[in-house]
């Protein structure tokens, strides 16, 4: 055999395993058609972040006029965009570098199998003892008239121009976090619904208060709408949609979801278990139905979030398992996730909605943040978590809305993982006056 290991895919679900398979001696090839580190380094969490970083500031400055600012600093796409190719261009070569350098050797094109244990590339064979398939998913596109000409996430992110009207359709993390920052930058944005649920795997409480803050800010919503056609008009595109629903508009982002990437690499002809909508099955071991082939990342089908520390966690787990340091069940922990919008919404663990079906099991209980003398030094006027507590009164669940929502949820991350007790949490001394102390005061 060529290898003991052999990645299909060198996103997060690859990468955070094939370093450490190798640093152990273990033989590792990643095969990557696109760009070292795939999505999220790419066109994804990175770009994503460098664009959103002034809006986030703005809202802090904003929440200060006339307590301490006196005027809102000006927002500029195009030097943004320059920073953003600045921060994102050269992290795809230092992908394959830090490979590289860890003794994995890197293939560059299209992989497909052959058999079980063997994958082609440009005509040449590779074997490996074992292969992981993380193969990620791209934007769903929707299947009507017109519908070439909309865009989608990894198109925005190298506009060089914002258009003057954007629409997306889709109210999911894309169509949320999209929408702040186009919004910011002095688009006017709507964003079109199917149904009338947004951000559906967050606290529907806070993602209202998210939608008002938003629909104050100007941009519109249209719910229950089932966009049917897009033509191009003199005066733009025109969406047509049930119910003579219409609109004309300069840019549209499909952001209906991401499809599993399962095209031309021969998995019926090797009989891999697989759905074209769901992605891979795998046991819990992440192997496939196929001995020695493995899966990872957002491949995989999963009712999990497919977001990156996701895809770590199981590529790390996929480097125990190689190595013999772990021959158990993968286990996987409390898994805390978060929209970047502005407000932040962030949530871990049992949400309020599982609890309150569950009420002899868990207890909700909700802290306002406005009344937090720390939250007025900013002014911040919208902001909470809410905490589930397991009958012995630990928390288990978390979900906040704010400027710090991030930092709260992940510092709750670590009490729900380590079941951190009330006793246990007044040995724990924060700084004073800091988010964790603030929420830390609280739960
Ligand atoms: C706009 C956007 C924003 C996001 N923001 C966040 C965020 O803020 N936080 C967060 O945690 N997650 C975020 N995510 C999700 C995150 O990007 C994914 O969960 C993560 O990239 C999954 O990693 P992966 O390794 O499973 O797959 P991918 O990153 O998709 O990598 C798969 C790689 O496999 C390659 N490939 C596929 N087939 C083959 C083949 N046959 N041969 C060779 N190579 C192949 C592809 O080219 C790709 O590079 C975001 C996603 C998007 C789209
Ligand atoms: N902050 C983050 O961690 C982050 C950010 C962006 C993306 N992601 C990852 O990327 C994935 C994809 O994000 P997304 O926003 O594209 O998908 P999503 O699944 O979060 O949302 C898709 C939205 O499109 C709607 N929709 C689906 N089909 C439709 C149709 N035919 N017509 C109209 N609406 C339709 C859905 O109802 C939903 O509102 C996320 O699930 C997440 O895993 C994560």
């Amino acid at each position: 055999m060529d290898f003991d290991v052999l990645f299909i895919g060198s996103g997060q679900g690859a990468w955070n395993g094939a370093i450490p398979m190798s640093e152990h001696g273990l033989k590792v090839a990643v095969i990557e058609e696109g760009k070292f580190g795939g999505v999220c380094t790419n066109r994804g969490c990175n770009a994503k972040i460098t664009l959103d970083r002034p809006v986030e500031i703005l809202r802090q400055v904003e929440q200060l006029q006339g307590r301490g600012f006196d005027s809102l600093p000006q927002l500029n796409w195009h030097d943004l965009m320059a920073h953003k190719h600045e921060v994102i261009d050269g992290l795809a070569l230092g992908n394959e570098m830090k490979l590289q350098n860890a003794g994995v050797t890197n293939i560059k094109g299209h992989a497909r199998f052959v058999d079980s244990h063997t994958v082609e590339v440009n005509g040449s064979r590779y074997s490996s003892e074992k292969i992981v398939i993380d193969s990620g998913r791209r934007p769903h596109r929707m299947d009507i008239p017109g519908s070439e000409l909309f865009h989608d996430s990894t198109d925005f992110m190298v506009l060089e121009e914002l258009p003057a009207r954007i629409t997306i359709i889709g109210g999911g993390y894309v169509g949320m976090e999209f929408a702040t920052i186009a919004n910011a930058f002095g688009s006017d944005v709507t964003v079109i619904l199917r149904g009338n649920k947004v951000l559906r795997d967050f606290h529907q409480p806070y993602v209202l208060k998210l939608i008002s803050s938003l629909k104050d800010r100007g941009v519109k919503f249209q719910f229950e709408e089932t966009i049917e056609k897009a033509e191009q008009t003199a005066d733009g595109i025109k969406l047509s949609g049930t119910n003579g629903y219409e609109q004309t508009t300069d840019y549209i982002i499909d952001a209906t979801g991401r499809i599993p990437n399962v095209e031309d690499m021969n998995w019926d002809g090797i009989g891999l278990k697989y759905d074209a909508h769901r992605g891979i099955p795998v046991n819990d071991h992440l192997e496939t139905n196929i001995e020695g082939v493995y899966a990872s990342g957002d491949i995989l089908d999963k009712k999990l979030p497919k977001i990156t520390p996701t895809a770590i966690f199981e590529s790390q787990y996929l480097a125990h398992l190689f190595t013999g340091e772990t021959s158990a069940p993968i286990d996987y922990p409390a898994i805390a996730y978060t929209a970047f919008t502005s407000p932040r919404i962030a949530s871990v663990g049992v949400t309020p909605e599982v609890a309150e079906f569950h009420p002899d099991e868990y207890t909700v209980k909700e802290f306002d943040y406005t009344e937090d003398w720390f939250r007025q030094v900013g002014n911040e006027n919208l902001g909470g978590v809410t905490v589930v507590y397991d009958s012995k009164g630990i928390v288990v669940g978390a979900t906040s809305i704010g400027n710090d929502a991030v930092e709260t949820i992940n510092g709750l991350t670590d009490m729900i993982e380590h079941r951190v007790s009330h006793e246990d949490v007044e040995r724990l001394i924060y700084i004073f006056p800091s988010v964790a102390h603030s929420y830390m005061r609280k739960v």
